[in-house]
């Protein structure tokens, strides 16, 4: 998972960076990914933002889960919204691993996979997945995943928190990440 956090913080999205790291059964890393645009797009050019609609009214929220009546539809959304151009982690995870089979192994992300990269997990043969934030849990796209792990059986299970914000942590932290993992991995073996 420390690996993950480090890569995360590779990526330019100002609101979410994630990062995915892919190990097999003997903790070789496979492939390692964050968020961020397609190669070649420059990240000055492309958008950071998100329109999910226009709000009038007061609230102003301008968030995707506003069901406020008064909001319109954005013209030009697809200049204006990065998930028309955002390649998730765990995408940019197996691309990384240039074709070598993830099959059986483990992804440790930052944020649980949205429906897309669960999709693509499952048909990669990504047998467990850890994640550390499931902030959003109340995404029709997250309740989409777990449906479909559930039902193929994929475990997926959180992370131990550290008692500190993803992105505050220190090289002394990210060790305790990795003397933790590795004793839950020894009481597992016993
Ligand atoms: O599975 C994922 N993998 C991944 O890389 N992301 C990225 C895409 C976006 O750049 C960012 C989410 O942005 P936001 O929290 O503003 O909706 O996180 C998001 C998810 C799931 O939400
Ligand atoms: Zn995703």
């Amino acid at each position: 998972m420390s690996l993950a956090i480090l890569s995360s913080q590779r990526s330019k999205d100002p609101s979410t960076q994630v990062g995915a790291c892919i190990v097999n059964k003997d903790k070789r890393v496979i492939g390692m990914g964050y968020n961020g645009l397609p190669d070649g797009c420059k990240d000055d050019r492309f958008p950071w933002g998100k329109a999910a609609h226009e709000c009038c009214c007061e609230c102003g929220c301008g968030c995707d889960e506003c069901q406020c009546s008064k909001r319109r539809k954005v013209e030009y959304k697809w200049l204006k919204d990065k998930n028309f151009y955002v390649c998730h982690a765990e995408l940019n995870a197996i691309v990384n691993s240039y074709g070598n089979s993830v099959r059986g192994c483990t992804v440790y992300v930052t944020l649980f996979p949205c429906n897309e990269c669960t999709k693509l997990l499952i048909q990669s043969g990504i047998a467990r997945i850890v994640y550390y934030s499931d902030k959003h849990k109340d995404r029709d796209t997250t309740k989409a995943s777990k449906w479909m792990l559930d039902y193929v059986k994929v475990e997926y299970t959180e992370h131990k928190k550290l008692d500190k914000n993803i992105f505050d942590m220190t090289n002394e932290d990210l060790k305790r990440i990795v003397e933790s993992e590795d004793q839950q991995d020894e009481s597992a073996n016993n």
